[in-house]
């Protein structure tokens, strides 16, 4: 019998970029690990749909190693299922390496749901591309920024396309429908439906390579769910141009061999999420006003990574005395913080045999 293994890597990633929410995306060198073992001599057949699940990194108490609750496993069988299999080969033993810190704004669900879309692709000997599996991904996170940059890597722009009357309806399927549930017997019509095609469009921008992430970490949870929930459902016309404005600049920008840290520092300021975000995270607008190319000429601009609490720097130097000058902010609002200098992953999502 043929014991078949593989690893799959996926970065961390960081969406909005100031004013590009739900747009833009970079992907991050942290990189969520999927270690895969298929050896048809080792009986799984106690674990749920085959696949025993160890996992080591961020939060390990709190992730849940049975293959219907854990995202991982649970968006690998939708993958699966959708494309007429069952559950994992018996003698499957997938160990997950995670340094991707949960719930914190640097994409550990979309990298997740991505290793888990490519681990089911593999499995199934699917082949399909990359932008086929992003149609899948976006049936699980529905805004593509995290997606797409733990997906395709890099700096990368997206929009969803505008579907018809019925693919918009398959888009928006409820995710209970299909997702693996314990207990819950599946729905023919749901778990055995691929997804529509094209849901989005994503583009790759260059990037100054003098430009480095320095992201501080806080230590507490923000789930992206709740800090959508406090955003407006409406914006004034000034504040929408006054992102736009933003958006246009900050794509270039930031691909320019000398970057221009004050007109980035500019381009990075938002109207639409962050202000709406600071009753979540302690300190966020001191630090955001307090941090700036005047007081560390080496930062080119400042936001809130994804949905927080995480702080994304861009700079081209004086990485610890930007970082030190966050943490003490977040300290003096009573919140530890750690903090990483992370390149850009450009590769994205990669399977090696
Ligand atoms: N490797 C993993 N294994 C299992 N579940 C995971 C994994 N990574 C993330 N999750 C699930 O995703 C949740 C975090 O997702 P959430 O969208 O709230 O935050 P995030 O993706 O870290 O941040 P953001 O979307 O702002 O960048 C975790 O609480 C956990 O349920
Ligand atoms: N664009 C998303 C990223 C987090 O998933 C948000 O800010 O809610």
């Amino acid at each position: 019998m043929t014991v078949r293994s593989f690893e799959v890597k996926v970065p961390a990633s960081s969406a909005n970029i100031g004013p590009g929410f739900d747009v833009l995306g970079v992907g991050l060198q942290l990189y969520l690990q999927l270690k895969v073992t298929i050896d048809p001599s080792k009986d799984t057949s106690v674990y749920p749909h085959n696949v025993k699940l160890s996992y080591e990194g961020d939060l390990a108490h709190k992730v849940p190693l049975e293959a219907d609750k854990n995202l991982v496993t649970q968006t690998a069988l939708y993958i699966l299922r959708a494309n007429n299999i069952d559950a994992f080969p018996l003698g499957t033993h997938v160990h997950v390496i995670n340094p991707v810190p949960l719930g914190r704004g640097l994409g550990s669900s979309a990298s997740a749901i991505v290793g888990g879309i490519v681990l089911g692709n593999e499995i199934g000997e699917f082949k399909f591309s990359k932008n086929r599996l992003m149609d899948y991904c976006l049936m699980i996170e529905r805004h593509p920024d995290n997606i797409a940059a733990a997906m395709l890597g890099g700096f990368v722009g997206s929009y969803l396309n505008e579907l018809s009357p019925e693919d918009t309806a398959a888009k928006n399927t409820p995710l209970e429908y299909i997702l693996p549930v314990p207990g819950v017997t599946p729905v023919e019509k749901y778990v055995s439906t691929p997804p529509p095609y094209n849901i989005g469009e994503y583009l790759q921008y260059n990037w100054s390579h003098k430009i480095k992430c320095v992201t501080i970490i806080p230590n507490f949870e923000v789930s992206t769910d709740s800090s959508r929930a406090v955003l407006p459902e409406s914006y004034t016309r000034e504040d929408v141009v006054y992102n736009l404005q933003r958006l246009a600049i900050l794509t270039t920008a930031l691909t320019q061999e000398t970057p221009n840290n004050k007109l980035i520092y500019e381009a990075m300021k938002d109207r639409v999420h962050q202000p709406y975000r600071s009753g979540l995270i302690p300190g966020l607008q001191k630090v955001l006003a307090s941090v700036t190319p005047d007081t560390h000429p080496g930062l080119c601009g400042i936001c809130l990574s994804g949905a927080g609490p995480t702080i994304l720097c861009l700079a081209t130097g004086d990485f610890d005395s930007i970082a030190e000058t966050v943490i003490g902010i977040f300290n003096k609002a009573g919140v530890e913080c750690s903090w990483k200098l992370l390149d850009l992953a450009y590769d994205g999502a990669t399977v090696e045999q």
